[in-house]
């Protein structure tokens, strides 16, 4: 029952992105149509690509009815708009073709070079276009004298250029999409960003050059400003920025916007200009991977040498650095804690280091459940850590540290063969209240000096440096 009823909701799931890619390339056709000069071709044919782009991203739609809603959106938006069948069919019979051809070598990609992980995977997505973009050409070429009165090598270089073109600057957002990369940043960029607009600002102005200088550079104009996009934003959004810009300035090409400097354009020049176009769009998104790539890199190797790798806790050095911070800046009340794990070398001895280990960062798991998530955690060494609890009074701060002990008591670390290993922790506190500023330092030496009581009174408690906020020690539950 269960079965059938997950086997039909995921056939509701195909059917419903079936039809998101029906709608996709009907309207990427209607915008192709609208867009193209009158008796002409369209230069900005974005349908291909978004068929593309789906069938790479969701492959569970690549079957024999995916393929046919798309043909049937390419037909249905021609016969709607007036073509003839004949000619309709043709001309789509061609674009799906071409949609297959790149289908093909580009789905025998790995799933990293497919989510762009890698820059390498924009020459394969050049590569994929340039042989769809060839079998959309064989056809072209052979339609174009018979259709169009011209001949077959402009019918071939036509519809080459046209798909290498759309393909280049679609298919980097589709397959670059996803919730983190949605965002205008990559995630946890550093630094200041203020100016984070500029970028953005420039592609705008440089757009603007581009139409109003025009000339046969000015397809060039943006890509300063691209890479620019490409050092501060997303893969994604700079995938975005690079697809309007050429958008743009295809239609102000094929809208012969370039007349101040540049009329008369012959075909091979038409030809040079498109090609360079897609060439232009490569180059941002390539940099974008590489400085994504990079910036996660370094996020990684800053969380290393931040966090104890066996626990996850601070590093001993990070812990002293932020909590420094937080108690400098006065956000008091605040305590510490210095919690030691009772009787470890026995577990080790016992059940050996990798039992040690285990029980280190199950116990850590534990305390991180009592704990919010502005208080600090480090692990000072071995079997040792301490805990800031910023703007905690000292009755909450003890109220924690039972509720740390008691955790931890009450979940045997499990071991392989079905041992459970109880393991208890020995607790010290101590606090800094408003008035006598006090340091970090004095702080630890105070929650150490109780820890070893609490050792001392027989482990499994708690003990506060003030011996009336715990009123001596305390036996967690
Ligand atoms: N498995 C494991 N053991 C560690 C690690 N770091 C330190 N130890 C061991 O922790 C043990 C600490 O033992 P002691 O300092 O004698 O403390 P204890 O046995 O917990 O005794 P009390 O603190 O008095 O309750 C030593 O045997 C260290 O080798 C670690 O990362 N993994």
């Amino acid at each position: 029952m269960t079965v059938s009823w997950s086997i039909s909701q995921t056939k509701g799931v195909t059917l419903r992105l079936t039809f998101i890619l029906f709608v996709l390339v009907f309207a990427g056709c209607l915008f192709g149509i609208w867009t193209r000069p009158v008796g002409l071709l369209a230069s900005v044919w974005p349908a291909n690509a978004l068929m593309l782009g789906m069938l790479l991203r969701v492959p569970k739609i690549a079957t024999p009815l995916g393929w046919l809603a798309g043909a049937m959106a390419f037909l249905l938006a021609d016969l709607l708009t007036g073509s003839e069948l004949f000619i309709a069919l043709i001309l789509n019979a061609a674009n799906l073709f071409s949609i297959a051809t790149a289908y093909f070598i580009l789905s025998r990609l790995s799933v990293d070079l497919l989510r762009l992980r890698h820059p390498v995977a924009m020459l394969y997505i050049l590569l994929g276009a340039a042989c769809g973009g060839v079998s959309a050409g064989l056809v072209g070429s052979l339609a174009n004298p018979y259709f169009f009165d011209g001949n077959m090598l402009n019918g071939f270089t036509f519809w080459w250029i046209t798909e290498v073109v759309n393909y280049v600057a679609i298919l980097p957002i589709f397959l670059s999409a996803s919730w983190s990369q949605v965002s205008l940043y990559y995630p946890n960029r550093w630094g200041n960003r203020s100016y984070d607009w500029l970028p953005a600002l420039a592609v705008v102005v440089s757009c603007m050059a581009m139409l109003l200088i025009g000339g046969p550079g000015a397809v060039a104009f943006p890509v300063l400003a691209l890479l620019w996009c490409a050092l501060v934003y997303s893969v994604f959004c700079t995938a975005i920025l690079t697809l309007l810009c050429s958008v743009l300035a295809l239609l102000s090409l094929s809208a012969s916007s370039y007349h101040l400097i540049f009329s008369g354009v012959d075909d091979a020049a038409l030809f040079s200009i498109r090609l360079g176009a897609s060439v232009v769009a490569v180059a941002p998104i390539m940099l974008a991977i590489v400085i994504r790539n990079r910036n996660e890199l370094m996020e990684k190797l800053r969380h290393l040498s931040n966090h104890d790798a066996l626990t996850g806790a601070a590093s001993r050095a990070s812990f002293l650095i932020e909590a420094t911070r937080s108690v400098e800046e006065r956000q008091y009340p605040h305590a510490v804690m210095m919690i030691d794990l009772d009787h470890f070398k026995l577990i080790n001895d016992q059940y050996g280091h990798a039992a040690g280990d285990k029980a280190l960062k199950d116990t850590t798991s534990q305390i991180k459940t009592c704990l919010r998530p502005k208080d600090l955690i480090g692990r000072m060494g071995g079997e040792e850590f301490a805990v800031l609890l910023v703007n905690c009074h000292p009755a909450d701060a003890v109220i924690v540290a039972q509720r740390i002990c008691s955790a931890v008591a009450s979940q045997p670390v499990a071991l392989p063969g079905g041992v459970s290993l109880q393991v208890t922790t020995s607790i010290g506190l101590s606090f800094a209240e408003r008035g006598e500023p006090v340091s970090l330092e004095r702080l630890l030496a105070d929650a150490d000096a109780a820890l070893y009581q609490s050792k001392g009174a027989g482990r499994n408690r708690v003990t506060c440096s003030t011996s009336d906020t715990c009123r001596a020690s305390s036996q967690p539950g």
